[in-house]
Order: C-alpha cells, then structure tokens, then sequence
C-alpha cells in the first residue's frame, strides 16, 4: 500500500472516531466550551490587528465558533463565510450579523450577500479554519471533503501567508494526524484549556 492511500484510510479511521466522539458531548458541554473558546479567540495576536478575517459558522457540535464572529464583526472587523460549491470548493461572502445566515446543505449555516468569489478568501489577514484534530506539527485533519486542502493551496499559490488558526476540544489535539502530499500545516490551535502555536 503507498503512503497516501495508507494516509487517506488511517485519516478516515480518525475521523469517524472524532466525530463519534463529537456526537457524544452534551449541549451544556459544547456551550461551555463555545464560552471559554471565543474569550481565548478574541485575545488571539493573531487577530487582533486584522482588518479581514476568514472564519466559518460552526454547526451542531462542532467548537463553537458564533460568540467570535459577533465579537469581531461588532469591533469592525470584516468577516469572510464559506459557501460550499458543487464541487466542495468554497466560495465567500460577508458576515453581516447572525440574522443573515440562511440554512443550507450539510446542515450548514451559509451568509446570504454577495458572493465574493473563491479568490476572497486571499483578502484574510487570518484565517480560522474548522478541523477535526491537530498534532504536534500543526499538522490537521478536516471533514474530507478537500474544501480547506484547496483553500490553503490557493494561499500558498498566492504566496500569501496569513495565520491560520484552527478551533478544537481539548481531546482533539492528538499525537499524530496521517498526513498526504497535499496537506498544509497550520500555525496555531485555540482549545478551552489554552492556545498552542506551532513552529515549522
Ligand atoms: N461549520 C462548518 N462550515 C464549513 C465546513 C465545516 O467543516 N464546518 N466546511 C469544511 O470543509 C465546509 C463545508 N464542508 C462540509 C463537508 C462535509 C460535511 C458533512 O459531512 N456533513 C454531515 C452532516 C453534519 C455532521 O453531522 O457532521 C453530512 O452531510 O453527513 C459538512 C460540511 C465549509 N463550511
Ligand atoms: N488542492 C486541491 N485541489 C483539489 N482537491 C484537493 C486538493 N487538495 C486535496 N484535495 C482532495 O480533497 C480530498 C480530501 O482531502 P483530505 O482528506 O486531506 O481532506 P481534509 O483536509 O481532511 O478536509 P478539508 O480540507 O475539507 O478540511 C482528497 O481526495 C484530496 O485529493
């Protein structure tokens, strides 16, 4: 078996075993833990000087992420969504309050203005990306669907380098994430308990 065939089912392995794991928490815990992570988030280096930031709309047990964009978007700060295209690329359009979000597929929470287009997101003077887990490296696993795999490809063609911030449960900052050729590492994860950044 090669390496990346190998990478892509020990990925997968992991992935249903974070997701089961995500079923498993509580309300109470996923808004204890959405409280805590936003106050860490909104303190972040990272994105206090930024003008732009790219983020996502958490759903269902997912860290919490709806606190922060609030924050951000009421400090004045130009927050960036995805809309998930046909072909799992995403595109991008404007927070503009939690009164435009519209429901989408995949049980998703997509903002209603303009779309901006999959280039956008190369506006992000950083980036807050959802992941499953993270390791030691910055190394991370997403959903699978390869939608944040061509949105760090984009960054890196561009030659833009913003800081990319990745939300997690403490749980999910583990030993080892499997790796493939196409993945990017991130700089840095924000979990209840603390904020690690990584140093390639
Ligand atoms: N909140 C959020 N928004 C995001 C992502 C994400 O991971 N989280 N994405 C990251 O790339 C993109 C959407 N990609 C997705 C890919 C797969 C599934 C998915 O498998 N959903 C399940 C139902 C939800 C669940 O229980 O997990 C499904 O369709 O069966 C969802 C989103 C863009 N927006
Ligand atoms: N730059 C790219 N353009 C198009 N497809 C890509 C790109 N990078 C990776 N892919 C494809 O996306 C699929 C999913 O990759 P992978 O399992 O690494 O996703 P992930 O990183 O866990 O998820 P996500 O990027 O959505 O958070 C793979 O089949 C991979 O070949």
């Amino acid at each position: 078996m090669s390496t990346e065939s190998s990478g892509k089912a020990a990925k997968a392995t992991l992935r249903a075993e974070l997701l089961e794991a995500r079923r498993r928490l509580t309300a109470d815990d996923a808004q204890g833990a959405a409280a805590v992570l936003a106050e860490r988030a909104i303190g972040l280096g990272e994105l206090t000087g930024a003008g732009t930031v790219a983020a996502y709309v958490s759903v269902g047990r997912e860290p919490g992420t709806r606190v922060l964009l609030d924050a951000l978007h009421a400090r004045g700060v130009r927050v960036l969504l995805p809309v998930l295209l046909a072909d799992n690329d995403l595109d991008w359009a404007a927070y503009e309050g939690a009164e435009r979000l519209v429901r989408a597929g995949r049980g998703l929470l997509e903002p209603a203005g303009a779309r901006l287009g999959p280039e956008a997101v190369l506006e992000a003077d950083a980036v807050l990306l959802p992941g499953l887990a993270v390791d030691g490296r910055g190394m991370r696993l997403g959903r699978g669907g390869g939608s944040y795999d061509r949105v760090l490809a984009r960054l890196a063609h561009a030659r833009v380098q913003p800081p990319l911030v990745v939300l997690l449960y403490d749980h999910e900052v583990v030993a080892r994430v499997p790796e493939e050729p196409h993945d990017h590492l991130v700089h840095a994860v924000v979990t209840p308990s603390g904020v690690r950044r990584f140093t390639a």
